[in-house]
């Protein structure tokens, strides 16, 4: 293995217009890099979940992304969205079942048109399984018959953690972008979603090995990040890390 904390993404000069031409935000400048849980801070408005989008090519924007240094239409944009996958906050308007919505994002997982180079030496990227998903979907207190339900019939906290089930359980991800992934959950299914998280995270054997996490809850940025971005009307800054009280 090479050093420690390879350098995952790399955002060069982001910026993103609303359409009648005005900035949300410009000059997002930052490196994301393994073992990085980049907590993502702001006022309501100020273009948290809209970085987040443009960092997962779901938005127009300007500047440059780039994934272990390729842009994500060399990689192949589906195939870049599960590497760096982002996880919305609402997932109530998606089309049927959990399960549906799994298999689905796993065909593009599959559909790998760049053949082994993402994947690790040697190793074929094996298919994703849903009984990853569901075990989970265990610890995070979702009932295995959640998975046949339509989403609209699931709660707001059922389907963010649903969401963040089905994203962690395809293990395909070495990036999350989380949006507030538990502005809806009770104190005790709150923690159960970080300790899970940072854990996969410290885990050598996890695929996942970064974290871009926005959240409204000071506590919570404390708890789970490493390190601190705010977005401003002036523009976008790293905090110095906050130390421990
Ligand atoms: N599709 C869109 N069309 C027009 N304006 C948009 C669109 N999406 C976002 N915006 C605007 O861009 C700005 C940033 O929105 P965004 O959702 O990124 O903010 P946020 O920081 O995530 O806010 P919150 O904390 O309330 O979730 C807002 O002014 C919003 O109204």
């Amino acid at each position: 293995m090479s050093a420690m904390s390879e350098t995952l993404l790399e955002l060069r000069e982001i910026s993103c217009a609303r359409s009648d031409g005005s900035l949300i935000f410009s000059d997002a400048t930052f490196d994301v890099k393994e073992g990085d849980v980049l907590v993502l801070r702001g006022k309501s408005g100020a273009g948290k979940s809209t970085l987040l989008k443009c960092i997962a090519h779901l938005n127009v924007y300007k500047g440059e992304v780039l994934y272990r240094g390729r842009t994500p239409k060399a990689i192949g944009v589906p195939l870049f969205r599960t590497r760096v996958l982002y996880v919305p906050q609402r997932p109530s308007l998606l089309p049927g079942t959990p399960k549906d919505f799994f298999n689905t994002i796993s065909s593009f997982s599959a559909r790998d048109p760049k053949g082994s180079r993402l994947s690790k030496k040697g190793e074929q990227t094996p298919a994703p399984d849903l009984n990853q998903a569901v075990e989970v979907g265990r610890s995070f207190g979702l009932d295995d018959e959640l998975w046949d339900r339509e989403w609209s019939s699931l709660s707001g906290g059922e389907s963010q953690r649903m969401v963040l089930a089905v994203a962690i359980g395809l293990d395909a991800a070495e990036v999350l972008l989380l949006d507030e992934p538990t502005s809806a959950l009770d104190p005790q299914s709150s923690n159960s979603v970080e300790t899970y998280l940072t854990s996969e995270l410290k885990s050598p054997d996890s695929t996942l090995k970064a974290i871009v996490w926005i959240t409204h809850s000071e506590e919570q940025g404390r708890r789970v990040g490493t390190r601190f971005v705010e977005i401003t009307p002036d523009g976008i800054r790293e905090e110095p890390n906050v130390p421990e009280v």
